[in-house]
């Protein structure tokens, strides 16, 4: 059975609110870490992007109209914050992570520096990283497929509400059906809204893997790191 050793796990924000209008639920997150401890207790070098989806969902009403670059700033602020819950519930579970940010906001999150997190992963912590890219006009997919890149994870995994790709978006069409592997070419020629372009265009250039798995699935965290069959593979 082939493994990775090190990988880069994105996880959905909107996925934290469980069944909540938005926000954090507790049972939701201890289910993420649950899964998450085993794959790190297993040896695997484990780097992790949340996405801000269920905090930003929030103050999304409060957003229309305003400038662009400041909104996706507070989407940027909402994903320091999930990275923060994140590694408190990690920590509650007996790991080691550590919690970097490409904004600097010294009083209450190390700021990213790359070298700082390649040792980090090589001692065995586990990185969050928070912030996005830093930049405004990007999303944390975009934030995974650079960090993933970075760090030179074997793989990216994205954790999302839906068990891989589909031919549509399954939450809106019910005919739709589950690709087992599709290229980085397809995935982009037919712009399957999974993740944005631009991240599925870091990863081609990148030959960077990408599997996509369902964030509800007990297990499925490890099977997909184990090699196994589960969700979608993305391949160049
Ligand atoms: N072709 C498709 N196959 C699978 N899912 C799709 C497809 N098209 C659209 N989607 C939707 O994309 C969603 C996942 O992407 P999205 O980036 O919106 O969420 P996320 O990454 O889980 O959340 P967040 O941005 O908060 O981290 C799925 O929940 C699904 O409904
Ligand atoms: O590099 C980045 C990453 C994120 N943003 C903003 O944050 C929100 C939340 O991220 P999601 O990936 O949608 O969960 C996003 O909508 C952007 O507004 C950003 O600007 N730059």
């Amino acid at each position: 059975m082939s493994g990775y050793k090190r990988v880069l796990l994105k996880l959905s924000g909107e996925a934290l609110m469980g069944d909540d209008a938005y926000g954090i639920n507790r049972a939701t997150i201890e289910a993420m870490v649950q899964d998450i401890a085993e794959v790190v207790n297993s040896g695997v070098q484990l780097a992790m992007v949340i996405g801000g989806g269920n905090i930003f969902r929030g103050v999304a009403g409060g957003a229309v109209g305003m400038d662009r670059a400041t909104a996706d700033y507070m989407g940027m602020l909402a994903t320091v914050m999930n990275s923060l819950a994140l590694g408190d519930a990690m920590k509650n579970a007996g790991l080691n992570p550590r919690v970097m940010s490409a904004i600097a906001i010294d009083q209450v999150v190390e700021s990213y520096v790359r070298p700082k997190a390649l040792q980090y992963l090589e001692e065995g912590k586990s990185v969050i990283f928070a912030g996005g890219t830093g930049n405004p006009f990007f999303t944390t997919d975009t934030a995974a497929a650079l960090r993933a890149a970075e760090i030179g994870a074997e793989v990216m995994l994205k954790a999302t509400k839906v068990d891989g790709i589909y031919t549509a978006d399954p939450a809106k069409d019910p005919t739709a059906e589950r690709y087992a592997r599709i290229s980085f070419d397809d995935a982009i020629a037919q712009r399957l809204q999974v993740m944005d372009a631009t991240a599925f265009a870091l990863c081609r250039e990148q030959k960077m893997p990408i599997r996509v798995f369902s964030i509800f699935k007990p297990g499925a965290l490890m099977r997909v790191v184990q090699g196994e069959d589960e969700g979608t593979d993305v391949f160049v």
